[in-house]
């Protein structure tokens, strides 16, 4: 059970920004419904991030396949869900916050390839209807596993850890290499394989930089899965009230 191996992709953001888009016009909605399932943790409003909300939302098709595949979790499991849909001034938020992170660390790179850096782990800020970055389109998922008692799998790395051991392939490599994995390593390996293979199967791509971002229907996802053209670019829940 789980020990398929995480496949590996060559991706590129400048690729999947050059795919077609073909809007669907399907609605953004609340994924707090369904906590069976889904747990919402809304990783950026508990850090106070300017721009985040207390709920989740995401495409409605990109929501019914993410229940789909915890359906197929083992008994008692179910998602948490860190983060979907983005307004682009959170998405502005964590760049900046990062690109000032990277430049207490590189003092003297300059701002261009202090930016390259930043983008590996947050995606440039962008609502161009050519080329949005994959949360603004509400078909990006950050998310992980917890067991019946609500604890989390150990995945070996931290949601938004800025490191190699976030790659997905992580353990895959090294054990393609040759290298022994400890106890606890091979449980973070079954882990990760565990939540690679239900999104997979629910029609979700991952992004290889970070083992907790899958994409569906976005430019990321038709890169990966060959599609001829995304169907989602930016969008926004239905807010009477208020423009995010
Ligand atoms: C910030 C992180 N959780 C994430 O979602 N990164 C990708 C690259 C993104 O911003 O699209
Ligand atoms: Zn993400």
């Amino acid at each position: 059970m789980y020990d398929k191996p995480i496949s590996r992709f060559d991706f590129s953001f400048s690729k999947a920004y050059t795919l077609p888009i073909v809007e669907s016009g399907e609605p953004v909605v609340p994924v707090g419904l369904c906590p069976d399932r889904v747990v919402v943790l809304q990783q950026y409003y508990l850090e106070g991030i300017k721009g985040a909300l207390p709920e989740a939302y995401l495409r409605e098709e990109v929501f019914r396949r993410l229940v789909s595949a915890a359906r197929n979790l083992p008994k008692g499991y179910r998602f948490v869900l860190f983060d979907g849909w983005r307004p682009v001034k959170l998405q502005k938020g964590l760049f900046s916050a990062y690109v000032e992170r990277l430049r207490s660390e590189y003092p003297d790179a300059s701002e261009k390839t202090l930016q390259e850096m930043a983008s590996k782990y947050v995606a440039l800020p962008s609502k161009d209807p050519a080329r949005p970055s994959p949360h603004l389109t509400g078909g990006a998922v950050d998310c992980t596993i917890a067991d019946e008692d609500g604890v989390m799998l150990d995945m070996g790395a931290d949601f938004d850890e800025t490191s190699n051991r976030s790659k997905s392939r992580w353990l895959e490599d090294r054990l393609e290499a040759g290298e022994t994995l400890s106890e606890r390593e091979l449980f973070v390996l079954r882990n990760r394989r565990m939540l690679h293979a239900v999104m997979e199967k629910a029609g979700f791509t991952n992004y290889p930089e970070e083992w907790w971002h899958f994409d569906y229907g976005n430019q990321n996802w038709a890169l990966i899965t060959g599609a001829k053209n995304a169907i989602y670019g930016p969008a926004s829940p239905r807010f009477a009230w208020r423009t995010p």
